[in-house]
């Protein structure tokens, strides 16, 4: 009966929420509300959930919302970045965090490839020429630069940087990485990575520099105006972590200057970003609307991976991917 079920709050299904698809993965465990019926009659709906389902657009960490949901065991997160979690406050009240790490590399080290190749070899605006019936030539704009036998640099060598080499072997490149702790010799070897200690020394020599950090006070403005000059004006920044990651204001001008060649961002600070925000307008840049997890198979699994995370939290078993704080 399904009145029996725990009950969980969900972002929305449709835009801006779940995909009608993978409900049923939710209803299986848990009885859903909709955030927008639930912020309808918070007193009457909030005392009986137990689980909130979100991905990184939902307001989870807001003291308001969880002070009506006395009742709450976990936030279960669809995604590995937490940044929009204020994890010690919702910890201090006793409620879970989880996260969702592993299931979304794949499609993240994917989108990044698709970046890299769309902006090295300017996809899209082959596109949009070819579409265009004033078209009678190809333009010489169209000319791109190489990605087989380039020089990859991958700052975050994590499960999804990882990835990234992985791909890239494929295309012959030399793959340098930094890291705060470096790989073991067998992992490198397998991708025929090498070791950057110092970020400056990969920054210098990368045909392609792809950040998959995690956004943290340390990694906050990484990427500022020093980084941009030490890069080669021939050389593309690609982003799939957090715009915040990338001071943008920097990155504005290294792109209008031709300090680097060009950038290709599936996130920006904020998203989206205000429609005259010059990034948009620069025709160096390549934009997607942070989709990095984007696929059927990975939206199912993560979600998949999110109601098993609830399930245990709910029943008091371990949580498989608590973000505990460190
Ligand atoms: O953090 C992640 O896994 C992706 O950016 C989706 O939010």
């Amino acid at each position: 009966m399904a009145e029996d079920k725990p009950w969980a709050l969900i972002s929305e299904v449709g835009e801006q929420g779940f995909i009608e698809e993978v409900t049923d993965i939710i209803k299986q465990h848990f009885n859903i509300i909709c955030l927008r019926d639930f912020l309808q009659n918070p007193q009457q709906h909030g005392p009986k959930i137990q689980a909130i389902l979100m991905w990184n657009t939902f307001p989870a960490a807001e003291p308001s919302l969880l002070s009506s949901l006395p009742s709450l065991k976990v936030v279960a997160n669809g995604g590995v970045g937490i940044d929009h979690l204020d994890v010690p406050y919702i910890t201090s009240l006793g409620v879970k965090v989880a996260n969702t790490p592993g299931v979304v590399s794949v499609a993240t080290a994917d989108m990044a490839m698709g970046l890299l190749l769309a902006s090295a070899r300017k996809i899209v605006e082959g596109h949009q020429i070819a579409v265009d019936p004033k078209t009678t030539s190809i333009p010489q704009s169209l000319v791109g630069v190489e990605v087989t036998g380039s020089t990859l640099g991958i700052i975050g060598m994590g499960h999804i940087g990882y990835k990234i080499a992985q791909r890239s072997k494929g295309f012959d490149m030399k793959i340098l990485y930094h890291n705060r702790h470096r790989r073991s010799v067998e992992d490198e070897q397998s991708v025929g990575a090498s070791y950057c200690e110092n970020m400056d020394d990969l920054l210098r020599e990368a045909d392609f520099v792809v950040l998959v950090v995690n956004l943290s006070p340390e990694t906050k403005g990484l990427i500022s105006h020093r980084e941009l000059s030490l890069m080669k004006p021939t050389a593309t920044l690609v982003n799939v972590s957090r715009g915040l990651v990338v001071d943008q204001d920097a990155l504005v001008k290294a792109l209008q200057s031709g300090e680097i060649r060009a950038a290709a961002l599936d996130v920006t600070h904020p998203e989206p970003l205000p429609r005259d925000h010059p990034l948009l307008s620069l025709p160096n840049v390549l934009i997607t609307p942070h989709v990095g997890t984007y696929t059927y198979a990975t939206i199912k699994r993560t979600v998949q991976c999110m109601v098993d995370n609830a399930v245990a939290a709910v029943n008091g078993l371990p949580v498989p991917n608590e973000v505990k704080l460190k």
